[in-house]
Protein backbone atom coordinates (compact mmCIF):
# COMPACT_ATOMS: atom_id res chain seq x y z
CA UNK A 1 0.00 0.00 0.00
CA UNK A 2 1.40 3.76 -0.77
CA UNK A 3 0.20 7.29 0.33
CA UNK A 4 0.84 9.45 -3.16
CA UNK A 5 0.93 13.11 -2.51
CA UNK A 6 0.89 16.43 -5.05
CA UNK A 7 2.64 19.61 -3.76
CA UNK A 8 1.91 22.59 -6.27
CA UNK A 9 1.62 20.66 -9.30
CA UNK A 10 2.14 22.92 -12.33
CA UNK A 11 2.75 20.77 -16.08
CA UNK A 12 3.19 23.51 -18.53
CA UNK A 13 3.90 22.17 -22.53
CA UNK A 14 4.83 24.35 -25.21
CA UNK A 15 4.26 23.33 -28.43
CA UNK A 16 4.25 25.00 -32.03
CA UNK A 17 4.85 28.53 -30.43
CA UNK A 18 2.14 27.82 -27.89
CA UNK A 19 1.62 27.58 -24.38
CA UNK A 20 -0.80 25.00 -22.90
CA UNK A 21 -1.00 25.28 -18.89
CA UNK A 22 -2.61 21.45 -18.16
CA UNK A 23 -2.04 21.23 -14.57
CA UNK A 24 -2.29 24.60 -12.55
CA UNK A 25 -1.00 23.97 -8.87
CA UNK A 26 -2.62 20.94 -8.01
CA UNK A 27 -2.38 19.28 -4.45
CA UNK A 28 -3.39 16.06 -3.94
CA UNK A 29 -3.62 13.02 -0.68
CA UNK A 30 -4.27 9.82 -2.15
CA UNK A 31 -4.37 7.49 1.51
CA UNK A 32 -3.24 4.23 1.08
CA UNK A 33 -5.40 1.81 -0.08
CA UNK A 34 -8.22 3.90 -1.10
CA UNK A 35 -9.74 4.52 -4.84
CA UNK A 36 -8.78 8.20 -5.45
CA UNK A 37 -11.02 9.30 -8.67
CA UNK A 38 -10.25 12.43 -9.95
CA UNK A 39 -13.31 13.40 -12.76
CA UNK A 40 -13.85 15.91 -15.46
CA UNK A 41 -14.60 16.80 -18.60
CA UNK A 42 -12.02 16.40 -21.68
CA UNK A 43 -9.25 18.66 -21.64
CA UNK A 44 -9.38 19.09 -17.75
CA UNK A 45 -5.90 18.11 -17.20
CA UNK A 46 -6.73 14.66 -15.30
CA UNK A 47 -4.05 12.25 -18.04
CA UNK A 48 -1.73 15.06 -17.37
CA UNK A 49 -1.72 14.99 -13.67
CA UNK A 50 -2.05 11.33 -13.65
CA UNK A 51 0.80 10.79 -15.10
CA UNK A 52 2.76 12.64 -13.01
CA UNK A 53 2.43 10.55 -10.62
CA UNK A 54 4.84 7.97 -12.12
CA UNK A 55 6.95 10.56 -13.84
CA UNK A 56 5.64 9.97 -17.42
CA UNK A 57 4.80 13.95 -17.36
CA UNK A 58 7.71 15.72 -15.23
CA UNK A 59 6.37 18.55 -13.25
CA UNK A 60 7.70 21.78 -14.50
CA UNK A 61 7.36 22.92 -11.31
CA UNK A 62 5.85 21.36 -7.86
CA UNK A 63 6.93 17.80 -6.26
CA UNK A 64 5.48 14.50 -6.16
CA UNK A 65 6.07 12.49 -2.66
CA UNK A 66 5.14 8.48 -2.84
CA UNK A 67 5.07 7.46 0.91
CA UNK A 68 6.33 10.11 2.06
CA UNK A 69 9.91 9.97 -0.01
CA UNK A 70 10.27 13.04 -3.06
CA UNK A 71 10.61 11.15 -5.88
CA UNK A 72 10.55 14.32 -8.51
CA UNK A 73 13.73 14.11 -9.92
CA UNK A 74 14.14 10.48 -9.72
CA UNK A 75 16.07 9.02 -13.27
CA UNK A 76 17.87 6.08 -14.20
CA UNK A 77 17.53 3.29 -12.14
CA UNK A 78 15.56 4.78 -9.62
CA UNK A 79 13.18 6.00 -12.03
CA UNK A 80 13.00 2.39 -13.58
CA UNK A 81 11.95 0.99 -9.79
CA UNK A 82 9.56 3.35 -8.93
CA UNK A 83 7.90 2.69 -12.52
CA UNK A 84 7.92 -1.20 -11.52
CA UNK A 85 6.21 -0.26 -8.40
CA UNK A 86 3.40 1.66 -10.43
CA UNK A 87 1.07 -0.16 -12.54
CA UNK A 88 -0.46 1.93 -15.15
CA UNK A 89 -3.37 0.68 -17.27
CA UNK A 90 -4.39 2.80 -21.10
CA UNK A 91 -7.76 3.37 -22.00
CA UNK A 92 -6.41 1.56 -25.43
CA UNK A 93 -5.32 -1.28 -23.42
CA UNK A 94 -1.12 -0.63 -25.04
CA UNK A 95 -1.39 -4.58 -25.57
CA UNK A 96 1.68 -5.56 -28.38
CA UNK A 97 -0.86 -7.30 -30.97
CA UNK A 98 2.37 -9.97 -32.13
CA UNK A 99 2.83 -11.09 -29.18
CA UNK A 100 0.45 -13.18 -27.10
CA UNK A 101 -1.40 -12.97 -24.05
CA UNK A 102 1.83 -14.60 -21.90
CA UNK A 103 4.20 -12.54 -23.84
CA UNK A 104 2.53 -9.72 -22.91
CA UNK A 105 2.85 -10.43 -19.51
CA UNK A 106 6.45 -11.75 -19.71
CA UNK A 107 7.45 -8.84 -21.22
CA UNK A 108 6.80 -7.14 -17.87
CA UNK A 109 8.37 -9.67 -16.01
CA UNK A 110 11.59 -9.52 -18.21
CA UNK A 111 11.66 -5.71 -17.55
CA UNK A 112 10.90 -6.50 -13.71
CA UNK A 113 13.69 -8.61 -13.12
CA UNK A 114 11.67 -11.83 -12.79
CA UNK A 115 13.86 -15.07 -13.46
CA UNK A 116 13.01 -16.70 -17.03
CA UNK A 117 12.22 -19.86 -14.82
CA UNK A 118 9.24 -17.90 -13.12
CA UNK A 119 7.69 -16.32 -15.78
CA UNK A 120 5.15 -19.34 -16.75
CA UNK A 121 4.05 -19.88 -12.88
CA UNK A 122 3.66 -15.87 -12.62
CA UNK A 123 2.07 -15.80 -16.10
CA UNK A 124 -0.63 -17.98 -14.93
CA UNK A 125 -0.90 -16.95 -11.56
CA UNK A 126 -2.12 -13.17 -13.06
CA UNK A 127 -4.13 -14.38 -15.38
CA UNK A 128 -6.04 -16.47 -12.76
CA UNK A 129 -6.50 -13.11 -10.60
CA UNK A 130 -7.87 -11.80 -13.60
CA UNK A 131 -10.34 -14.81 -14.64
CA UNK A 132 -8.44 -15.73 -18.20
CA UNK A 133 -5.90 -18.45 -17.72
CA UNK A 134 -7.33 -20.79 -20.32
CA UNK A 135 -5.85 -17.81 -23.08
CA UNK A 136 -2.22 -17.36 -22.38
CA UNK A 137 -1.03 -18.12 -25.87
CA UNK A 138 -4.05 -16.08 -27.53
CA UNK A 139 -3.10 -13.20 -29.38
CA UNK A 140 -4.91 -10.07 -28.34
CA UNK A 141 -7.13 -9.89 -31.74
CA UNK A 142 -8.96 -12.86 -31.05
CA UNK A 143 -9.73 -10.98 -27.03
CA UNK A 144 -13.22 -8.59 -26.61
CA UNK A 145 -12.14 -5.43 -25.14
CA UNK A 146 -12.85 -6.18 -21.32
CA UNK A 147 -10.92 -9.55 -21.93
CA UNK A 148 -7.79 -6.77 -23.37
CA UNK A 149 -8.58 -4.76 -20.34
CA UNK A 150 -8.52 -7.60 -17.79
CA UNK A 151 -4.44 -9.03 -19.75
CA UNK A 152 -3.49 -4.91 -19.53
CA UNK A 153 -4.39 -5.09 -15.69
CA UNK A 154 -2.53 -8.42 -15.05
CA UNK A 155 0.66 -6.80 -17.08
CA UNK A 156 0.04 -3.82 -14.78
CA UNK A 157 0.28 -6.01 -11.43
CA UNK A 158 3.04 -8.06 -13.16
CA UNK A 159 5.91 -6.44 -10.24
CA UNK A 160 3.94 -6.20 -7.65
CA UNK A 161 2.92 -2.95 -7.57
CA UNK A 162 1.71 -0.69 -4.84
CA UNK A 163 0.08 1.44 -6.67
CA UNK A 164 -1.87 1.00 -9.84
CA UNK A 165 -3.22 4.32 -12.39
CA UNK A 166 -5.80 3.56 -14.31
CA UNK A 167 -6.24 6.42 -16.76
CA UNK A 168 -9.86 6.57 -19.12
CA UNK A 169 -9.27 2.38 -18.07
CA UNK A 170 -13.25 1.31 -19.13
CA UNK A 171 -13.97 4.46 -21.23
CA UNK A 172 -13.69 1.98 -24.50
CA UNK A 173 -15.82 -0.80 -22.91
CA UNK A 174 -19.69 -1.39 -22.55
CA UNK A 175 -21.48 -0.96 -19.71
CA UNK A 176 -21.94 -4.45 -18.43
CA UNK A 177 -17.61 -4.45 -19.12
CA UNK A 178 -17.38 -1.85 -17.25
CA UNK A 179 -19.26 -3.13 -14.40
CA UNK A 180 -17.14 -6.54 -14.96
CA UNK A 181 -13.68 -4.51 -14.59
CA UNK A 182 -14.24 -2.42 -12.23
CA UNK A 183 -15.26 -5.54 -9.85
CA UNK A 184 -12.29 -6.64 -10.60
CA UNK A 185 -10.28 -3.31 -9.80
CA UNK A 186 -12.06 -3.37 -6.34
CA UNK A 187 -10.74 -6.62 -5.50
CA UNK A 188 -7.62 -6.11 -6.60
CA UNK A 189 -7.54 -3.01 -4.81
CA UNK A 190 -8.96 -4.94 -1.84
CA UNK A 191 -7.23 -8.35 -1.82
CA UNK A 192 -3.85 -7.10 -2.52
CA UNK A 193 -3.97 -3.75 -0.69
CA UNK A 194 -3.04 -1.66 -3.69
CA UNK A 195 -3.65 2.16 -3.68
CA UNK A 196 -5.86 3.34 -6.90
CA UNK A 197 -5.99 6.11 -8.46
CA UNK A 198 -8.70 6.20 -11.32
CA UNK A 199 -9.25 9.38 -13.90
CA UNK A 200 -12.31 9.39 -15.86
CA UNK A 201 -15.17 11.14 -17.03
CA UNK A 202 -17.83 8.91 -16.44
CA UNK A 203 -19.99 9.43 -13.28
CA UNK A 204 -21.24 5.70 -13.62
CA UNK A 205 -17.39 4.69 -13.07
CA UNK A 206 -16.88 7.12 -10.16
CA UNK A 207 -20.15 6.61 -8.18
CA UNK A 208 -19.47 2.90 -8.22
CA UNK A 209 -15.68 2.33 -6.74
CA UNK A 210 -14.09 5.93 -5.97
CA UNK A 211 -13.98 6.07 -2.10
CA UNK A 212 -12.52 10.01 -2.50
CA UNK A 213 -13.52 11.88 -5.79
CA UNK A 214 -11.53 15.15 -7.31
CA UNK A 215 -13.81 17.20 -9.81
CA UNK A 216 -11.05 18.77 -12.13
CA UNK A 217 -11.69 22.09 -14.06
CA UNK A 218 -8.98 24.12 -16.38
CA UNK A 219 -5.75 22.43 -14.36
CA UNK A 220 -6.86 22.54 -11.32
CA UNK A 221 -9.12 20.41 -8.68
CA UNK A 222 -11.82 22.66 -7.86
CA UNK A 223 -13.72 20.35 -5.68
CA UNK A 224 -12.88 17.27 -3.44
CA UNK A 225 -13.87 14.81 -0.79
CA UNK A 226 -15.32 11.85 -0.10
CA UNK A 227 -17.38 10.36 -3.09
CA UNK A 228 -21.02 10.40 -1.52
CA UNK A 229 -20.52 13.77 -0.16
CA UNK A 230 -18.98 15.69 -3.14
CA UNK A 231 -21.90 14.24 -5.74
CA UNK A 232 -24.99 14.36 -3.05
CA UNK A 233 -23.99 17.97 -2.28
CA UNK A 234 -22.30 19.39 -5.56
CA UNK A 235 -20.51 22.92 -4.55
CA UNK A 236 -18.53 24.03 -7.64
CA UNK A 237 -20.26 24.48 -10.82
CA UNK A 238 -18.62 22.19 -12.56
CA UNK A 239 -19.47 19.42 -10.19
CA UNK A 240 -22.75 20.36 -10.63
CA UNK A 241 -22.93 20.25 -13.88
CA UNK A 242 -21.54 16.56 -13.88
CA UNK A 243 -23.73 15.46 -11.46
CA UNK A 244 -26.82 17.56 -12.86
CA UNK A 245 -25.89 15.76 -16.62
CA UNK A 246 -26.10 12.22 -14.83
CA UNK A 247 -28.75 12.61 -12.48
CA UNK A 248 -30.62 14.63 -14.79
CA UNK A 249 -34.17 13.87 -15.85
CA UNK A 250 -36.32 15.91 -18.23
CA UNK A 251 -39.92 16.07 -18.82
CA UNK A 252 -40.94 15.60 -22.23
CA UNK A 253 -42.24 19.37 -23.21
CA UNK A 254 -45.76 17.92 -24.67
CA UNK A 255 -45.98 16.52 -20.93
CA UNK A 256 -45.63 19.77 -19.39
CA UNK A 257 -47.80 22.03 -21.97
CA UNK A 258 -50.11 18.69 -20.57
CA UNK A 259 -50.26 19.87 -17.10
CA UNK A 260 -52.74 21.61 -14.60
CA UNK A 261 -51.15 24.88 -13.29
CA UNK A 262 -48.86 24.63 -10.77
CA UNK A 263 -44.92 25.25 -9.26
CA UNK A 264 -42.72 22.33 -10.92
CA UNK A 265 -40.09 21.73 -8.80
CA UNK A 266 -36.97 19.85 -8.94
CA UNK A 267 -35.67 18.15 -5.76
CA UNK A 268 -32.60 16.48 -5.25
CA UNK A 269 -32.06 14.66 -2.16
CA UNK A 270 -30.60 11.84 0.04
CA UNK A 271 -31.77 8.93 -0.99
CA UNK A 272 -31.93 7.16 2.41
CA UNK A 273 -34.01 10.48 3.99
CA UNK A 274 -37.45 9.95 3.58
CA UNK A 275 -38.85 12.17 1.36
CA UNK A 276 -42.03 10.30 1.04
CA UNK A 277 -43.74 10.82 4.03
CA UNK A 278 -42.78 14.45 3.90
CA UNK A 279 -44.42 14.83 0.33
CA UNK A 280 -47.12 13.18 1.79
CA UNK A 281 -46.93 15.25 5.56
CA UNK A 282 -46.60 18.61 3.54
CA UNK A 283 -49.80 18.19 1.34
CA UNK A 284 -51.52 17.62 3.76
CA UNK A 285 -50.74 20.02 6.13
CA UNK A 286 -51.20 22.99 3.57
CA UNK A 287 -53.96 21.62 1.90
CA UNK A 288 -52.50 21.29 -1.60
CA UNK A 289 -51.39 18.23 -3.77
CA UNK A 290 -47.91 16.93 -4.40
CA UNK A 291 -48.28 14.94 -8.20
CA UNK A 292 -44.72 12.92 -8.47
CA UNK A 293 -43.69 13.05 -12.00
CA UNK A 294 -40.59 12.00 -12.82
CA UNK A 295 -38.26 10.37 -10.17
CA UNK A 296 -34.72 8.98 -10.27
CA UNK A 297 -32.25 7.17 -7.61
CA UNK A 298 -28.61 6.45 -8.45
CA UNK A 299 -26.56 4.73 -5.86
CA UNK A 300 -23.22 6.16 -5.34
CA UNK A 301 -20.89 3.36 -3.51
CA UNK A 302 -24.28 1.87 -0.76
CA UNK A 303 -26.08 4.72 -0.59
CA UNK A 304 -28.38 6.56 -2.97
CA UNK A 305 -29.56 10.02 -4.32
CA UNK A 306 -32.62 10.77 -5.43
CA UNK A 307 -34.29 13.32 -7.66
CA UNK A 308 -38.11 13.80 -7.70
CA UNK A 309 -39.92 16.19 -9.87
CA UNK A 310 -43.23 17.40 -8.42
CA UNK A 311 -46.11 19.78 -9.48
CA UNK A 312 -47.34 21.50 -6.34
CA UNK A 313 -50.97 22.60 -6.76
CA UNK A 314 -53.07 24.63 -5.24
CA UNK A 315 -53.74 28.38 -3.39
CA UNK A 316 -50.78 30.07 -4.20
CA UNK A 317 -50.77 31.30 -0.22
CA UNK A 318 -50.15 27.21 0.50
CA UNK A 319 -48.64 26.32 -2.43
CA UNK A 320 -45.64 28.91 -1.45
CA UNK A 321 -45.80 27.59 1.73
CA UNK A 322 -45.35 24.19 1.15
CA UNK A 323 -42.44 24.96 -0.91
CA UNK A 324 -40.90 26.56 1.92
CA UNK A 325 -41.44 23.23 4.00
CA UNK A 326 -39.89 21.43 1.32
CA UNK A 327 -37.02 23.36 0.68
CA UNK A 328 -35.15 23.14 4.00
CA UNK A 329 -35.23 19.45 3.86
CA UNK A 330 -33.74 18.76 0.55
CA UNK A 331 -30.10 18.93 -0.97
CA UNK A 332 -31.21 21.05 -3.52
CA UNK A 333 -34.25 22.46 -4.49
CA UNK A 334 -35.14 24.55 -7.57
CA UNK A 335 -38.17 25.53 -9.40
CA UNK A 336 -38.46 24.66 -13.10
CA UNK A 337 -39.13 27.22 -15.22
CA UNK A 338 -42.67 25.64 -16.72
CA UNK A 339 -42.45 27.71 -19.89
CA UNK A 340 -39.32 26.98 -20.92
CA UNK A 341 -40.00 23.15 -20.66
CA UNK A 342 -42.80 23.40 -22.48
CA UNK A 343 -41.30 25.07 -25.33
CA UNK A 344 -38.53 22.41 -25.58
CA UNK A 345 -37.38 20.53 -28.08
CA UNK A 346 -40.13 19.05 -30.23
CA UNK A 347 -38.07 16.41 -31.75
CA UNK A 348 -36.79 15.39 -28.43
CA UNK A 349 -40.29 15.08 -27.78
CA UNK A 350 -41.35 13.09 -30.41
CA UNK A 351 -38.77 10.71 -29.51
CA UNK A 352 -39.86 10.55 -26.24
CA UNK A 353 -43.68 9.70 -26.99
CA UNK A 354 -46.65 11.26 -27.07
CA UNK A 355 -46.26 12.71 -23.33
CA UNK A 356 -47.16 10.71 -20.75
CA UNK A 357 -47.40 7.35 -21.62
CA UNK A 358 -44.81 6.95 -23.43
CA UNK A 359 -42.34 9.67 -22.48
CA UNK A 360 -39.33 7.21 -21.64
CA UNK A 361 -38.66 4.74 -18.75
CA UNK A 362 -37.94 7.21 -16.08
CA UNK A 363 -40.84 9.19 -16.46
CA UNK A 364 -43.87 8.26 -14.00
CA UNK A 365 -47.16 10.01 -15.59
CA UNK A 366 -48.92 12.16 -13.26
CA UNK A 367 -50.97 10.40 -10.56
CA UNK A 368 -51.74 10.68 -7.03
CA UNK A 369 -49.14 11.10 -4.26
CA UNK A 370 -49.42 8.30 -2.50
CA UNK A 371 -49.06 5.72 -5.87
CA UNK A 372 -46.07 7.72 -7.16
CA UNK A 373 -44.62 7.37 -3.86
CA UNK A 374 -45.02 3.61 -3.68
CA UNK A 375 -42.98 3.57 -7.22
CA UNK A 376 -39.74 5.61 -5.78
CA UNK A 377 -39.58 3.33 -2.82
CA UNK A 378 -40.23 -0.14 -4.68
CA UNK A 379 -37.44 1.69 -7.20
CA UNK A 380 -35.13 1.96 -4.30
CA UNK A 381 -35.90 -1.52 -2.76
CA UNK A 382 -34.85 -3.31 -6.30
CA UNK A 383 -31.51 -2.11 -6.47
N1 LIG B 1 2.01 16.43 -24.82
C1 LIG B 1 1.22 17.52 -24.89
N2 LIG B 1 1.61 18.60 -25.59
C2 LIG B 1 0.84 19.71 -25.65
N3 LIG B 1 -0.34 19.84 -25.04
C3 LIG B 1 -0.78 18.80 -24.33
C4 LIG B 1 -0.04 17.57 -24.22
N4 LIG B 1 -0.73 16.70 -23.45
C5 LIG B 1 -1.86 17.34 -23.10
N5 LIG B 1 -1.91 18.57 -23.61
C6 LIG B 1 -2.98 19.57 -23.43
O1 LIG B 1 -3.17 19.72 -22.04
C7 LIG B 1 -4.55 19.89 -21.74
C8 LIG B 1 -5.02 18.81 -20.77
O2 LIG B 1 -4.98 17.57 -21.44
P1 LIG B 1 -5.26 16.18 -20.69
O3 LIG B 1 -5.17 15.10 -21.72
O4 LIG B 1 -4.39 16.11 -19.51
O5 LIG B 1 -6.77 16.39 -20.23
P2 LIG B 1 -7.85 15.29 -19.82
O6 LIG B 1 -8.67 15.88 -18.75
O7 LIG B 1 -7.15 14.01 -19.54
O8 LIG B 1 -8.70 15.18 -21.14
P3 LIG B 1 -8.96 13.91 -22.08
O9 LIG B 1 -9.85 13.00 -21.31
O10 LIG B 1 -9.62 14.50 -23.28
O11 LIG B 1 -7.59 13.34 -22.37
C9 LIG B 1 -5.27 19.87 -23.07
O12 LIG B 1 -5.45 21.19 -23.50
C10 LIG B 1 -4.31 19.13 -23.96
O13 LIG B 1 -4.48 19.52 -25.31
Amino acid sequence: MSVIELKDVHVTFHEGGKTVEAVKGVNLLALDGEIYGIVGYSGAGKSTLVRTINLLERPTQGRVFIDGEDITDARGARLRELRRKIGFVFQGFNLVGNLTVGQNIQFALKAGGWKRGEWRERTLELLRLVGLEDRIDSYPSGLSGGQKQRVAIARALANDPKILLCDEATSALDLETTQDILALLRRINRELHITIVFITHQLEVAKEIFDHVAVMENGRIVEQGETFDVFSAPKHPTTKSLVGRFLGITLPPRLVRSLPAGELVELTYRGDDALEPLISDVARNRGVSVNVLHGNVEYFGARPIGVLIVLVSGEDAAVAAALDDIRGKVLKFEVLDRDELAAGDEAHDGEEGNGAEGAGDKTIPPTDTDKDNDKDTDKEATR
